[in-house]
């Protein structure tokens, strides 16, 4: 590592990404802190989903290159960029109807060691995960439903399931797809809460477009427009910027 690099997770360097002809990430510089919690916002189609899928390894970049602690990953796979401790989650969860939610943290924990490759899985090694699974599945407020068909769970009680997940995986950056989409107001502040505590020893990305969260958590935030980056700096900082006003305010006026 050296010093440019030093307490920076995650960098983004000119990165650029066209879907036939059409430029949705356009020369993104991105810096995520060490430790820090960072927003990515913006208008609609601005590109954040995009953005996050490239940081991910999920869409590879047309131009650009992303570093993990001064570690070149541009191109890897998304399995080879969670091996240096990135992992996202989805805003549409696919979960297992079926399994319950200690099945599916179990399942989780288990993919992290070199059992994840075994296809045939006994009860009894299963359950040497059965603690952590259970202590993951408090921490999201799910112990009440370990038992329950998943099938069955109410939405933000999927949310809880899927942020479960990727604590399972206890990545160093986490990335979360718009943690709180679709959320009550009651489902909205757990989440917060929840977020804040995960983010006690990492670092974490997130889209939202609920300003409130994006107020309570970030520490700092780069707002996305066309593509482009159009502003970043503090949630106060940013609110205030002229050009972020016109950018949210053509977003209502189109609505
Ligand atoms: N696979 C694709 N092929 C073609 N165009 C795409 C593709 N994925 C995204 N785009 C376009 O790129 C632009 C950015 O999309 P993206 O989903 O990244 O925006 P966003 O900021 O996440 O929007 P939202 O807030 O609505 O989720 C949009 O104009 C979208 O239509």
């Amino acid at each position: 590592m050296t010093s440019t690099t030093q307490g920076i997770a995650l960098r983004a360097t000119g990165l650029t990404k066209d879907f036939r002809g059409f430029r949705a990430v356009n020369d993104v510089d991105l810096t995520v802190a060490e430790g820090g919690v960072h927003a990515l916002v913006g208008p609609n189609g601005a590109g954040k989903t995009t953005l996050f899928n490239l940081l991910s390894g999920f869409l590879k970049p047309t131009s650009g290159t992303i570093t993990v602690r001064g570690e070149d990953v541009t191109g890897l796979q998304p399995e080879q960029i969670a091996h240096k401790g990135v992992a996202r989650s989805f805003q549409i969860t696919s979960l297992f109807e079926n399994l319950d939610p200690r099945e599916h943290v179990e399942l989780a924990l288990q993919s992290r060691t070199t059992m994840g490759r075994t296809f045939w899985r006994s009860d009894r090694l299963m359950r040497q995960f059965r603690p952590r699974a259970d202590e993951l599945l408090e921490e999201v407020g799910l112990s009440h439903l370990a038992t329950k068909p998943a099938g069955e769970l109410a939405y933000g009680q999927k949310r809880a399931l899927e942020m479960a997940l990727v604590l399972a995986l206890d990545p160093a950056i986490m990335l979360l797809d718009e943690p709180t989409a679709g959320m009550g107001i009651e489902d909205v502040t757990r989440t917060i809460e929840l977020v804040k505590r995960i983010a006690a020893g990492r670092t974490v990305v997130f889209v939202d477009h609920n300003m409130h969260v994006v107020g309570s958590l970030a520490d700092k935030v780069t707002v996305l427009q066309q593509g482009r980056v159009l502003a970043e700096g503090t949630y106060e900082e940013v609110r205030k910027d002229p050009r972020v006003i016109t950018a949210y305010l053509g977003e209502a006026s189109n609505a």
